[in-house]
């Protein structure tokens, strides 16, 4: 990806985090116990946490059983973010999952970027840790800006299930490979977009979970729209698609299960709410479970 300034333009978040982001796994690598040949180590000792593979996880929530069509929720761990500044910065992540979990999140996804959204990889860890002996718990999703195998690496080590993709930020060749690369491991990535051209670039690879982000990375500008124009894109395939960001309410929930999405991520709005577990069933208009 440009940084931006070659048409003369200041960069946008987008780009900013992304020098940001390549300077901090440069860093990463270069130090003795976390370089890629060392992840590389582990991975082949087979020293990665058991995982959960996302497409069944996602198929099974609360709602299913019931005669309305299921949607899952994605439930995520947001301390602050570039367009919001603090969200819950003191948050206990561990805390946080857990009553993800209980609510009956099928995923939990976790920021691990520092510097715009002030998370961690310790982050990620406390919330698997959190969740890790309970029946069926939801799958863990690295939250991150990701450009190098080495980041999937780190994520797999560190007790993540998925690792996010964001089609905007990468070349065709490098969605593949990291596509492939994830896989690999064990992990089915989700694969967000934002418009059309790059729903079609998802597909190209073979994503079996996209999600739309309805806020575009580059202006913060959202549109809950943008999940609802890209859905017969997918109508007849093996995908499940998913809503990402600007999820507020009920309403908002409705709207996407009756248009066939079958996941909402929720940042902002859990991370808000004062008593989560009400909040989650209310929006999810889940059944009691
Ligand atoms: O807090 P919200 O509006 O519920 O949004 C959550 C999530 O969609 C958002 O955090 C997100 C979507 N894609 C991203 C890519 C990077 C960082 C963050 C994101």
């Amino acid at each position: 990806m440009s940084d931006g300034d070659a048409a003369g333009k200041p960069p946008t978040i987008l780009e900013k985090i992304y020098v940001q982001r390549q300077k901090d796994v440069e860093a990463a690598k270069a130090t003795p116990g976390t370089r890629p040949e060392e992840l590389d180590a582990y991975l082949k000792m087979g020293l990665a946490p058991p995982l959960i593979p996302l497409v069944p996880r996602l198929k099974r929530n609360p709602s299913t059983a019931t005669a309305r069509p299921s949607l899952s929720l994605m439930a995520e761990i947001k301390r602050a973010s570039p367009s919001k500044g603090d969200i819950a910065p003191f948050a206990n992540p561990a805390q946080q999952a857990l009553l993800y979990a209980q609510a009956g999140a099928s995923v939990i996804s976790v920021l691990t970027e520092p510097t715009w959204f002030k998370g961690s990889l310790l982050d990620m860890r406390l919330a698997r840790q959190a969740v890790d002996a309970l029946p069926d718990r939801p799958a863990i999703l690295r939250k991150e800006f990701v450009f190098a195998e080495y980041q999937i690496a780190e994520a797999r080590l560190w007790g993540a299930d998925t690792v996010l993709l964001i089609v905007a930020m990468l070349a065709q060749e490098q969605l593949q490979r990291l596509y492939a690369y994830a896989v690999a491991l064990g992990m089915e990535p989700l694969v967000e977009v934002n418009n059309a051209r790059e729903m079609a670039r998802a597909l190209e690879v073979g994503a079996k979970v996209v999600g739309v982000n309805n806020r575009n990375l580059h202006d913060f500008s959202v549109d809950m729209g943008t999940t609802s124009a890209l859905v017969d894109m997918v109508r007849e395939k093996d995908v499940l698609l998913c809503a990402l960001s600007g999820i507020k309410g009920p309403e908002d929930v409705r709207v996407y299960k009756e248009q066939g999405v079958n996941a909402v991520l929720v940042g902002e709005s859990l991370m808000r709410a004062t008593d989560t577990a009400v909040f989650i069933k209310k929006l999810l208009e889940w059944p009691d479970v």
